[in-house]
């Protein structure tokens, strides 16, 4: 998968993907209308109009992006209902042609580990039948429990060809309390960079490792570091937009060969509508809004280069 992450990427030129973090006070009116009118104001009703509004985002923008990346706590706050809305995007988004980062920020001891990469990654038997789950292309895992806590993902992703992107240094305000720590003279992100490019190192595919790595728009001289110590890990690159994130620190996230970094926006990009440079679209048009924000954000990168 990884190969066809790198593939769309040079196809469409845009190392960007978009963010699917549907919260339902960016649905418009009309979405949420008519999916209370079919269902009512349930739990349903809202799965629909996740799934909806997801659904015009991802028909407006699928030709101009590699890939896109479904929070799943967006869905998961929902209850069942809400994890529908979550299987049905990630399925449209495969009919797509895209790939499809699962957001879903697993780990924990190994069997529970294997667990997990099972639903999002693998496929699980039942007598003589055999079902892909969630069936995401790649899943965000937390390393916070170590090598027995990967292990099980990276076995799924060699026998599924599938990847990860593992949290190394993340994009948020107090990120730093536990990831910038010294230990042995270097900080916390450092070993865990390093401990990314040794899990990686058995499982590549043509140029890059099936074991990449999450690093945060918002602290561009770490990104520099971190992108020597994992070269051949392809870094997730959260908190462009919203959080603060400019384009300006993101080419030292990049290898010489212009590759090796995926630039996410969620809020920026699937409410747009709601931005005053985006406000002429209008409620009802927040897809052509979306789109346009997406325009505007693979030219913002781009021009880093
Ligand atoms: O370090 C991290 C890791 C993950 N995220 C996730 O990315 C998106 C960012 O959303 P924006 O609206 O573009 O801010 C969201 O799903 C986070 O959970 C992150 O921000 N930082």
């Amino acid at each position: 998968m990884i190969n066809k992450l790198v593939k769309k990427i040079k196809e469409t030129n845009a190392p960007v993907v978009v963010g699917l973090d549907p919260m339902l006070s960016y649905i418009p009116k009309h979405i949420t209308d008519k999916a209370y009118a079919e269902f009512g104001e349930t739990l349903e009703g809202v799965s629909e109009a996740l799934w909806q509004y997801n659904k015009g985002i991802i028909d407006a923008t699928y030709d101009l992006i590699p890939a896109v990346k479904p929070q799943i706590a967006m869905y998961e706050q929902f209850g069942i209902p809400g994890l529908v809305a979550f299987d049905k995007t990630v399925k449209y988004a495969k009919e797509k042609d895209l790939v499809v980062i699962g957001d879903v920020k697993r780990g924990d001891i190994g069997s529970t580990s294997a667990a997990y990469a099972t639903g999002h990654l693998g496929k699980v038997k039942v007598g003589n039948n055999t079902y892909s789950l969630f069936d995401e292309d790649f899943a965000t895992v937390n390393p916070y429990l170590g090598t027995d806590g990967i292990k099980p993902f990276v076995d799924v992703c060699k026998e599924e060809k599938k990847g990860l992107f593992i949290l190394v240094k993340t994009s948020n305000p107090s990120s730093g309390e536990f990831q910038d720590r010294m230990i042995d003279g270097r900080p916390l992100y450092e070993w865990v960079g390093e401990q990314v490019a040794k899990w990686g190192e058995d499982i590549m595919g043509d140029d890059y490792s099936y074991v990449g790595a999450v690093v945060g728009a918002t602290y561009p001289e770490m990104g520099k570091v971190l992108r020597k110590v994992m070269p051949k890990s392809y870094i997730l690159v959260p908190g462009y937009g919203a959080q603060g994130g400019t384009a300006d620190g993101l080419k030292p996230y990049f290898n010489e060969d212009g590759l090796g970094a995926i630039i996410n926006s969620s809020r920026g990009i699937i409410c747009a509508y709601k931005q005053d440079k985006y406000a002429k679209f209008g409620e009802a048009n927040y897809a052509d809004a979306s789109r346009q924000a997406v325009v505007d954000m693979i030219e913002d990168i781009n021009s880093i280069f």
